[in-house]
């Protein structure tokens, strides 16, 4: 099928040539429009249209190349991210990208962790959301304008999770009308906030705040850490970087301590707490409300873990068509490797993943836009909500997309260990996204909490109504029910699918409502019957995190087919949605026998269902991941070109390996030659 409006061929640092063939007929042979789907994935042509510019522009532009990324020490690599820092600078003078979106667009296509990552993602956010309107007027233009550069310092080498545990200590002094940094133990010392050691000029410092020896909480105050004129720390300050990490090697995460260091009163940022010059005391509306800037961030963490997942299946699967392994019989041609069924199971349901994230992303999106406005009218009840939903959906996402990219890699064979293939760099750059911005795990018992209050009001209160994601809580009735997904046929109704997922999510908040009661019961106070049911606790929050999920995508499929979508586009994603909700049962097969949900009648045509399934997307595999319509530069790897000239784009990149410079290699004289035959 041809598509309605040509692409814009992606700049390509592939080796230049002929495509390579397998590709160009599996992409004159898709099912349907892959532009449409692109179209539908970005929000609408315009829109592709500016990001490919955008794209292109930067993969074309030599400052931000990434080809030699792994040749370069640690300190180079920071300085090149600085360098990619001034230059994105000068493209939002010249080309006049001053909108916040702009911004963002070009970014995310420089494709890199920069050192104002945090200055854009939460320095500004926490000015923007925690400062007065005095304050905001005061420090944005200067933020905005990169006259100041800023980081979130909150964890600490003693405490991260525990956010009310942190030791800094801000101790107003009505006298001068001050607060007084102090870090009183070596545990307070700020460890790991991003652009910190060496980058920041400023920051926004979580510290509990005492006021005539009262202890107020933890609260957020802007305080200028190194000077603008020379960059080196102000008195009072030590900061530097924390040293090798996993990777992140662009990024400075750093360290810092206070001694005694004063900052004049109205840098605490106080749009919802004050301290008055004669030291009175204002408690914020809600007591979480200075943890704001971390579920904006969870949102945009969800946001990303489908593009994140979307560039390492495009590898997988485009290397996959390209490479050839045995012939079926002997004589034939070799096949391509992604005719086997087990590569088609490894990566199509990460494939439909990264399409179901996709629209999770928008409707974490919507819900944070609605939360906002209501906070800005001062109402905070859907912030329970909200932080719930957040932090159970960044957990889910980053730790499938975490484990997606390994799982990726892993089936390109012995190309995917190759820093080349791009898949290394990109696991390991994601993974702290399963610990930063909390936790995965302690985001789990968050929502788990919420879930479980949730269920013990429904069960006090019949008829009590509850919000639309959690609604289910209501009906114990549920879980008197059973499938009755009997034939393959069957299995792809949307209702049927959400039905399993809604029983088990309701099954595992009972069960563990049960247990809670049962533990105290046996003696134990609430805090201590808590701890016993933790690791169930998880699992309840993962199960309702992929009802919501699939839920997000089945909605998402009915409005698009409600807003006229054509039919190919919708078989597509109906395809995409079913892997996506049969697989992950399939995963997680024990939950649902274990209750009796589901028995052997269901799960023979579940399985039958799922090897059809990767069938049926099988032709439209290199359609579905083209459509994400990375550019060679952003998926930064050899096996993953566009062109598909693979084994061309691995040899000649690996000519860049420094070891290469020289025929002869270094330390041979001094450790090779000595034992060597002196002649043959
Ligand atoms: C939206 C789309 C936007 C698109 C545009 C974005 C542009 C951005 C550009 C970005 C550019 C680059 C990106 C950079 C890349 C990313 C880099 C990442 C950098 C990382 C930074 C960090 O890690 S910062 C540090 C993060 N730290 C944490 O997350 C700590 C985790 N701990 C906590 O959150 C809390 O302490 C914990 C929730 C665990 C418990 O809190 P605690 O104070 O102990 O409270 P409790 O007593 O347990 O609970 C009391 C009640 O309060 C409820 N509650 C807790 N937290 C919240 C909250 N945040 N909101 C609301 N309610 C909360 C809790 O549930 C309890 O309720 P209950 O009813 O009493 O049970
Ligand atoms: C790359 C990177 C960038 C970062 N950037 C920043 C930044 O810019 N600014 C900033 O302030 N911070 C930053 N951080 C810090 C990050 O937010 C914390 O590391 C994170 O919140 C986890 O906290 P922790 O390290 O204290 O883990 P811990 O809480 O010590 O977790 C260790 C283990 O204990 C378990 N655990 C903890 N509490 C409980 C409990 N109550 N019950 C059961 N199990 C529990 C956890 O599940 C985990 O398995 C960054 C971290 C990384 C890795």
């Amino acid at each position: 099928m041809s598509s309605s409006s040509k692409p814009n061929l992606p700049v390509t640092n592939a080796v230049n040539g002929p495509p390579n063939a397998d590709l160009v007929r599996e992409r004159g042979a898709a099912s349907f429009p892959v532009r449409d789907l692109t179209y539908l994935v970005y929000g609408g042509q315009e829109r592709t249209e500016h990001l490919e510019r955008i794209a292109n522009m930067v993969a074309s532009d030599p400052v931000f190349r990434k080809t030699d990324r792994f040749f370069l020490s640690r300190t180079e690599q920071y300085r090149r991210s600085l360098e990619k820092v001034r230059h994105y600078k000068e493209l939002i003078a010249k080309h006049n990208l001053h909108s916040e979106l702009d911004q963002q667009d070009l970014r995310q296509a420089i494709d890199e962790d920069l050192p104002i990552g945090l200055h854009v993602g939460m320095f500004i956010p926490t000015i923007v959301g925690q400062g007065t309107d005095e304050q905001q007027k005061k420090w944005l233009p200067l933020a905005r304008a990169y006259k100041i550069i800023g980081t979130y310092a909150q964890t600490e080498l003693g405490h991260g999770s525990f956010i009310r545990g942190l030791e800094t200590v801000a101790t107003y002094d009505k006298s001068t009308q001050e607060f007084v940094l102090n870090s009183p133990t070596l545990t307070a010392t700020k460890w790991w906030p991003g652009a910190l050691g060496k980058t920041s000029t400023h920051c926004v410092v979580f510290a509990r705040l005492v006021i005539s020896d009262r202890e107020c909480g933890v609260h957020p105050f802007m305080v200028q850490l190194r000077s603008l004129e020379n960059h080196e720390p102000l008195k009072g300050i030590t900061v530097g970087d924390i040293g090798p990490k996993f990777a992140y090697e662009t990024m400075d995460n750093g360290f810092l301590r206070f001694d005694h260091v004063r900052i004049p009163r109205d840098h605490m940022l106080m749009r919802f707490a004050q301290v008055a010059a004669d030291g009175t005391y204002s408690t914020p509306p809600h007591s979480k409300v200075s943890y704001a800037t971390m579920v904006f961030m969870r949102a945009y963490i969800i946001g990303t873990a489908s593009s994140t997942l979307a560039k390492a299946v495009t590898i997988a699967v485009r290397y996959s068509c390209v490479r050839k392994q045995f012939p079926l019989r002997s004589g034939e041609p070799e096949q391509q490797i992604l005719n086997y069924q087990n590569q088609q199971a490894a990566l199509f349901p990460l494939l439909a993943t990264a399409y179901a994230f996709h629209f999770t992303g928008n409707y974490i999106r919507q819900m944070y836009s609605d939360f906002v406005r209501g906070m800005r009218a001062q109402d905070f009840s859907v912030l329970p909500e909200m932080h719930a939903t957040s932090a159970g959906l960044k957990s889910l996402t980053t730790w499938i997309a975490s484990a997606g990219i390994e799982t990726c890699r892993a089936s390109c064979g012995g190309h995917g260990y190759s820093k080349l293939s791009g898949l290394p760099s990109l696991y390991a750059n994601y993974i702290p996204a399963c610990t930063y911005e909390g936790d995965n795990t302690v985001m789990c018992f968050q929502l788990a909490r919420y879930l479980l209050k949730l269920y013990g009001k429904a069960q006090a209160k019949p008829g009590l109504r509850l919000p639309g994601n959690v609604s289910y809580l209501e009906k114990s009735t549920l879980l008197d029910e059973r499938c009755d997904a009997s034939t393959e046929e069957l299995w792809l109704d949307p209702a049927r699918q959400l039905h399993a997922y809604r029983n088990r999510a309701l099954r595992l908040v009972a069960n563990c409502a049960n247990r809670l009661v049962a533990e105290m019961q046996k003696g134990k106070d609430e805090v201590l019957a808590v701890e016993a049911i933790k690791s169930d606790m998880v699992k309840v929050a993962k199960a309702h995190s992929y009802y919501v999920v699939l839920n997000n995508f089945v909605n998402a499929i009915e409005q698009l087919r409600a807003s006229g979508t054509s039919t190919p586009i919708l078989r597509v994603l109906k395809t995409l949605c079913d892997l996506f909700a049969l697989h992950f049962i399939q995963a997680d097969l024990g939950d649902f026998l274990e209750y009796g949900y589901l028995s052997s009648l269901h799960t023979e045509p579940l399985h039958a269902q799922i090897r059809r399934l990767l069938e049926a997307i099988r032709p439209d595999a290199v359609a579905l991941v083209d459509a994400f319509n990375f550019t060679d530069h952003a998926l930064g790897s050899a096996l993953g070109v566009h062109n598909g000239r693979v084994y061309e784009t691995l040899f000649e990149w690996a000519q860049q390996e420094p070891l290469n410079k020289t025929q002869v290699a270094p330390g041979y004289h001094e450790y090779i030659k000595p034992f060597l035959l002196a002649k043959m």
